[in-house]
């Protein structure tokens, strides 16, 4: 406490706060707590683009705490559409146990239709079954086969969590969402943002007019370049699927023989990218 003494009569009154030392009319006479405790202000600043801000941060901090200690995992992506009764729920479920099987930890969107077959199979498998679950401008849950799982309110920090804790993305058949998925992760690999990480599209028939396009249009036009088309391969085998990421991540030995013959599996111009995990 500072003692300076005036000219007729004492010190002045003097507060210090942390690092600031106020005096005379800037003394505050209410504590911090006090000022956060005892008043409320109006709501409005938890709209605003500071205070967005802090809760995004919050987002970031939930799901690095939630997956930062997730074994090896696989995303998968697919139709939030599909009903139980459909044949591709059935293969979402064979998928899910396979990737389980295998020692993978299986990271889905946490919802209806392709994503609950897929934390299904892999929950029925003694897996772990992730869900990285969205706010929507309807009620939605987890699906129920989610044994670890996390709702967000930003789309963008959710998919850097399926990016982050994943070393592989398999694409079942799906609608704009899906499209959206597979096309965020061909672009991170186009430009080099992941390496090493490979992309298996599930269903042939779904897929192939999609690749056709991108292979007659799309490059076609040279709008990407023909090793472009080598980031994603194509099969309708789960066991297949299981293969290409093991051998696409480092974790298994290259196959004895190329592949050829094999109808079920067509590499888009190439093998998955070889290598491991995204840093
Ligand atoms: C439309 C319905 C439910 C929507 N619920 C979703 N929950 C979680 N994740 C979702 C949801 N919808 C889309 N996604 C994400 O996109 C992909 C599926 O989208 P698509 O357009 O159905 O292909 C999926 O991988 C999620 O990450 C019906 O009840």
């Amino acid at each position: 406490m500072s003692r300076r003494t005036r000219r007729g009569g004492g010190p002045p009154p003097e507060q210090r706060r942390g690092p600031v030392t106020a005096r005379r009319g800037q003394v505050e006479h209410s504590t911090t707590d006090q000022r956060l405790l005892d008043t409320r202000s109006p709501a409005s600043f938890v709209h605003s683009d500071p205070w967005r801000v802090l809760r995004i941060q919050s987002e970031f901090v939930e799901g690095f705490g939630l997956l930062a200690d997730l074994p090896p995992a696989v995303t998968v992506f697919g139709s939030a559409r599909v009903g139980r009764d459909e044949p591709e729920y059935e293969l979402g479920r064979r998928l899910g146990a396979a990737l389980a099987d295998a020692g993978y930890a299986v990271i889905t969107g946490g919802g209806p239709g392709t994503m609950e077959a897929v934390n299904r199979g892999a929950q029925e498998a003694g897996g772990l079954s992730v869900g990285l679950g969205i706010e929507l401008p309807f009620e939605q849950d987890l699906n129920d086969w989610v044994d670890l799982g996390v709702s967000f309110r930003y789309f963008f920090v959710r998919k850097t969590m399926f990016v982050k804790y994943a070393e592989a993305f398999v694409i079942m058949p799906g609608g704009f969402g899906t499209l959206d998925e597979l096309f965020e992760a061909l672009t991170l690999l186009q430009t080099g943002k992941v390496t090493r990480f490979p992309v298996v599209l599930m269903g042939t028939a779904y897929w192939s007019g999609l690749l056709e396009w991108l292979r007659s249009t799309v490059l076609g036009s040279a709008r990407i370049k023909p090793g472009d088309l080598d980031l994603v391969t194509m099969t309708d085998d789960v066991d297949e699927a299981v293969r290409l990421i093991l051998e696409g991540t480092g974790r298994a030995g290259p196959p004895a023989a190329a592949t050829s013959g094999d109808e079920t599996t067509s590499e888009v111009g190439g093998a998955a990218a070889a290598g491991g995990a995204p840093s």
